[in-house]
Parts: C-alpha cells; structure tokens; sequence
C-alpha cells in the first residue's frame, strides 16, 4: 500500500547527482595506511612542510560516519507496520480449540480509519480524474471519458451520469481542475448515501430485539456479530449469540469467542445440526432470560443456490413461531470486494429472506469501494455498518458524509 520510497542514498543527498553511495560497511576492514617511507632529513633553516598523511579510505567508509548516515536513514525510515495482536483464547468445543483473533490496538480516529480504509478506491477513482483533467477546458470528449472512469469505479451508472450533467451544467466550456470534479463527486455520492445512511435502531419494547445474520460464504457475518455483541454489551445491553452457522465448526468457535469477550451467553449445537432449530431454542431461551438482543448467526450461502435459500427461508419460519414479529433487523452483510455481483446478492436476499438492512464490510480490501453507491441507488436499503479491517473499532455506523469525503479523496 505505501508508496515506494526512493533508494536510500537518493533520499538521504536527493536529486541525481548524487555522490556514489559508500559500499564499505562499518564491518569492512579499513585498509591500512601506506607505510610512510623515510624521508631525507630536511635542512635545519627549512620548517618542512607536514607530509600528507594518507586518509584510511573516504571519509564516508569511516565506523562513525556510517553509523551517523545509517542514524539519519533510520529516522527517515516509517516505522514498521506492527504485527496485528493476536489473542488465544481456549474455546469449549469438542475437540477442544484454540482461535486466534485479532485484539483491539490504540486506534485513530474513524475518520482517519475510514480514509485509510478506502484510500485504494479513492486512489483509483481519484487518480483516474486528475489524469482526465490535467490541460483542457471541459467539453463533450472529457465529460464522455469521466463518465467511463466513474462506471469503472463502480458507482453505477446513474450516479455517473449525475455527476458529469452537473459539470456540464455548470463548468461546460471552462477550465476544471482535477479538485473541482472531486468536489462534484463528493456531493453527488453523498445525496445518494445520505437517505440511507440510517442507524440500527433497537426497539426496547421487543424483548429480545431478534436481529438476523444473513449472506454470502465469508461475507463477514460472524465477525461483524462480534462487533455488534462489543458495541451492544458496551451500551449496557444484555445480549445473546445464536451459532446458526452449523455448517462450519469454526464458525462456531468464532462466535463462542465472541461469547467470552462480551460475556454474552452463546446457544450452539455440534456441526451439522439443523440451524432452524437452533433458532427456535435460541429464541425461546432469549425471550425466557428477558434479554435485550439476540443476534442469530446463519450459513454462509450463495444467493444462487435455492436449496440453502430455501433453508433460510425456514430459519426465519420457525422463529416466527415463537415470535411472529421477529426476526425484527434482518442484516444482510456483503463483502465489498465482491464489487457488481453485490447488486445480484442484494437482489435476491432481499426477495428471499427481507433484509431489513445492509452491513458493507472489507471496503478496505478493495478498490470498488464505489459499489456501496450502486446499491444504495438503486435499493433504497438502510446501510447501517460499514467494516475496513477486522477489529472490534473497524466497523462504525455509516455515515454519507464521512464516506462521500474519503472516497473523493478528502483529508
Ligand atoms: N479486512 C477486513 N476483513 C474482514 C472484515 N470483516 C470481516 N473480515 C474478515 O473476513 C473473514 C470472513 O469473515 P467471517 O465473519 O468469518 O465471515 P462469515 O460470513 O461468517 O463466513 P461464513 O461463515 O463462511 O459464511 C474473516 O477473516 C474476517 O476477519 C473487514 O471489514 N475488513
């Protein structure tokens, strides 16, 4: 992700003409002098000249000036990227386990996080303006090629075409800097976002507020419930995990995990048992507790594969038996690197299952950041997360502006 730094010498003198860099290490041997050879004995009238004495090599090879120009590199150089913390907790699963998963680090602030998050879409997007834009007033020919960078980028084409009318409105035939189509990019982005940019909001009256976990294979269900069950039990709610994803024994493990950390009771059965009931026992058992939240996690399943649609299908059947109003937040969670196939998942889990709301994660794995745009065009869903790494803090309630200004490139 960092820019290539140039060579060290480069940085250290700048430019080309740099001196030839010192290839003696302090380590090397310095050569010996020569050996003074006896010179005549001088005149006693003639002060004699001091003979030079031959230098041991350059001074750039002597121990202390490498040492002081490696101290100067050191300085110059960023510091290493941390390994990510890992925490080892015993998990109480037959056979027994033991998961790693990421700890919490001292954190920037979200902005910061966010920027950094989608610095790859927002590079690509912006990079691809600022080449567009370099010389020329705006005609129709520049308009045409914008339009194409920002469909690459997919934010769909609506939103393209909203951005490159409102510069040919306004700028059409005057000089516009690479900043200025920026500016116009963030506020179009951000009137799609902003009516759905809309919190999770927990109804008190229903005890438990039943939320469901739904979406593709690796989709980040499991992890963004463990966030969910953190920022919950951080709020003071009382909270229970449900292990739906019965297909995987690491799924399960994951959410006891989970468990452990929020000290939020986790219902699970061995691997291969049936989710739905799971789901009935865990809502019953919820609603029996009178806890606050119960967050039931599901299979990942591919929205093609009518089979697993059709067993989701049943999921959400049998919780309603024990509550017919439930499940109350059905949040599907898409990966943003799938990048167009997201529109497709959208499409038909919200046919299939009602999804109440959306969870966007890994937006910082990805250059397609600009799908979230796309969607919200064109569903009109409730975005209520959006995840760029895998800790507790690296998944915030979603917010239009913050958003709009990071992937248009804003500090
Ligand atoms: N970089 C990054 N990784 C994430 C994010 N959210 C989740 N992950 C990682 O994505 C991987 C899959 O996440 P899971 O939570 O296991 O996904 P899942 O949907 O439960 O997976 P299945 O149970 O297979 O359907 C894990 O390694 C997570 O740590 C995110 O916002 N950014």
């Amino acid at each position: 992700m960092t820019d290539k730094k140039p060579g060290f010498f480069k940085r250290l003198f700048g430019g080309g003409d740099t001196p030839a860099p010192p290839e003696t290490r302090p380590e090397t041997p310095v050569p010996a002098p020569d050996p003074v050879k006896p010179t005549p004995e001088p005149p006693p009238d003639i002060v004699p000249e001091p003979e030079p004495v031959p230098f041991p090599g350059p001074p750039e090879t002597t121990p202390d000036y490498v040492e002081d120009i490696e101290d100067a590199a050191a300085a110059q150089q960023p510091e290493p990227e941390p390994e990510p913390e890992v925490e080892t907790i015993p998990v109480a699963v037959d056979p027994p386990a033991v998961v790693e998963v990421p700890v919490e680090a001292p954190r920037q602030g979200w902005f910061a996080r966010l920027a950094t998050g989608l610095k790859r879409s927002s590079d690509q997007l912006t990079g691809s303006i600022t080449s567009v834009f370099t010389k020329r007033k705006l005609d129709a020919a520049t308009l045409d090629e914008l339009e194409d960078v920002l469909i690459q980028a997919d934010l769909g084409i609506e939103t393209a075409m909203a951005i490159t009318e409102t510069l040919r409105r306004d700028r059409f035939d005057r000089d516009v800097s690479g900043e200025d189509v920026r500016a116009v990019l963030a506020t179009e982005v951000e009137k799609v976002l902003g009516p759905v940019a809309l919190p999770l909001e927990i109804d008190p009256a229903q005890k438990p507020f039943i939320i469901l976990m739904i979406g593709v294979n690796g989709s980040g269900k499991t992890t963004t419930i463990g966030k969910l069950a953190q920022k919950f039990a951080a709020e003071g709610k009382s909270v229970m995990l449900a292990a739906g994803d019965t297909f995987r024994a690491a799924a399960i493990e994951q959410l006891q995990i989970w468990g452990q950390r929020t000290n939020a009771p986790v219902i699970s059965r061995p691997a291969g048992a049936d989710a739905s009931g799971l789901a009935f026992d865990a809502v019953t058992q919820a609603k029996a507790e009178g806890r606050d939240i119960l967050i039931i996690d599901t299979a990942g399943r591919l929205q093609n594969r009518d089979e697993l649609m059709n067993e989701l299908e049943k999921i959400i059947r049998v919780i309603k038996k024990v509550d017919p109003s439930a499940p109350h937040a059905t949040l599907l969670t898409l990966d943003a690197t799938t990048g167009q196939n997201a529109l497709k998942q959208v499409e038909i889990f919200e046919k299939r299952a009602g999804v109440t709301g959306l969870v966007m994660t890994k937006l910082d794995g990805t250059a397609r950041g600009g799908i979230l745009v796309a969607i919200a065009r064109k569903f009109g869903l409730p975005v209520h997360f959006i995840g760029v790494g895998e800790s507790v803090g690296d998944l915030e309630p979603f917010t239009a502006s913050d958003f709009a200004r990071a992937i248009a490139g804003g500090e």
